[in-house]
């Protein structure tokens, strides 16, 4: 999977692992193979969720080039990744303090031409240096939708990984894509469906997916495992527009609740 990763980055994944062993802070990768299913949307809220239980969140805007998190934390940034990865400011100044407590943000930035990171290792150690600073309970990456060397990097040095889908065919040919991908050196993608009416459906289609890795002979120690649904709601879309998390402004809504779900479930199931 990662044999086109330089074997520099190769060894800054290796000191990621062992640094993560050291710090208290447990790391997750979100991810979709499809754009446009909701991913950006589900870390920001479960993010800010997270946080508002207390554990003390960073979220790290990986979209490269499609920056959507500042605009969900409604957040106008002095500085952003690509300010650290050019050596211009400290990883502490990289971490951007949200309007929401204990929610910090690694902002992003849009159009950015990143031709110039070809080697792309600079991505994993800034994760390694957030892991280091030993600061923060949770840190999210939010990643770009598709397979590209920069995603599979964030895959690669990630225990904790979380697919988003929808039920749309081809959103469900990139998540198998991406399950073909992970089986090879993963144990575990933890998986959520958006867009559908109750968990039953999301049960379904995993099921599906499970029996057809079986049948292709995916590696059998890779697990797939379905984490829970959120329904479509037009207080998402609402919120999402006015630059608000729809799990802050409406606490007690049915998506609110089915994303309290899936966070119950994911403290669970993170390493
Ligand atoms: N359950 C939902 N109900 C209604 N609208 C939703 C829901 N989930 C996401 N949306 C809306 O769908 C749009 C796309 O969501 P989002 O930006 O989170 O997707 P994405 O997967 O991160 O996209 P990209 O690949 O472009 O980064 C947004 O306008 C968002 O508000």
């Amino acid at each position: 999977m990662f044999n086109t990763i330089s074997n520099q980055a190769s060894k800054l994944i290796n000191l990621t692992r062992r640094n993560k062993q050291l710090s208290k802070t447990k790391l997750i990768t979100i991810t979709s193979g499809k754009g446009g299913v909701g991913k950006s949307t589900f870390t920001g809220n479960i993010a800010y969720l997270l946080s508002s239980r207390g554990f003390k969140v960073a979220v790290i805007d990986a979209d490269i080039g499609l920056a959507n998190m500042q605009v969900l934390f409604d957040i106008k940034p002095k500085f952003t990744l690509f300010d650290y990865i050019e050596g211009k400011i400290t990883i502490e100044e990289a971490l951007l303090q949200t309007s929401y407590k204990n929610l910090f943000l690694v902002a992003g930035k849009s159009g950015y031409q990143y031709a110039n990171h070809s080697n792309s290792f600079v991505f994993a150690r800034i994760v390694e240096d957030v892991i280091n600073l030993n600061e923060f309970d949770i840190v999210l990456i939010d990643t770009g939708a598709g397979l590209n060397e920069y995603v599979k990097e964030f895959l690669a040095i990630s225990n904790n990984i979380l697919a988003i889908t929808t039920t749309d065919p081809s959103a469900l040919t990139d998540l198998y894509a991406l399950m073909k991908m992970l089986s090879k050196d993963k144990e575990e993608l933890m998986l959520c469906f958006n867009h559908t009416r109750n968990h039953q459906i999301g049960d379904t289609i995993s099921n599906s997916l499970i029996n057809l890795a079986k049948k292709n002979r995916l590696n059998d120690n890779f697990m797939v495992k379905y984490i829970g649904n959120v329904s479509t709601s037009a207080n998402i879309s609402t919120t999402g527009r006015l630059r608000k998390l729809f799990s802050h402004e409406f606490k007690n809504d049915d998506s609110t609740r089915q994303l309290q779900a899936i966070i119950d479930t994911l403290l669970k199931n993170i390493k």
